[in-house]
């Protein structure tokens, strides 16, 4: 299981390197996501909610029709950025519909 630590702006910095579309702002790694319509984007949410629900982490998530809009941070570390939100981010990728 990934850990609640904070991590420094380095090691934050190095991991989103490898994640397309991920950034770092104010103490959160957002990512906008598009796709295709209402449908596909609430699909897409209920993957999330299952991943969030088994790491006992849970994403912000913001929708309006076809766009899905994720924020995620730690605050059982301060509202910071952890492991946990790295591991959440990576299997939220892992679940998007294709671009
Ligand atoms: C007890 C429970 O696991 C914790 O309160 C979890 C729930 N979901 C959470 N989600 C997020 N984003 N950060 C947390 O610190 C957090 N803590």
């Amino acid at each position: 299981m990934a850990d609640r630590t904070p991590l420094s702006r380095a090691d934050i910095d190095a991991a989103l390197d490898d994640m397309e579309g991920w950034v770092f702002e104010d103490d959160t790694i957002t990512k906008a996501y598009t796709c295709a319509d209402f449908q596909e984007a609430v699909a897409f949410i209920v993957r999330i909610g299952f991943h969030a629900e088994e790491l006992a982490h849970h994403p912000e998530l913001f929708n309006v029709y076809n766009s899905v809009d994720i924020t995620l941070t730690t605050h059982d570390a301060g509202d910071t950025v952890t492991e946990l939100d790295l591991e959440l981010a990576r299997r939220i990728d892992a679940v998007a519909p294709e671009a």
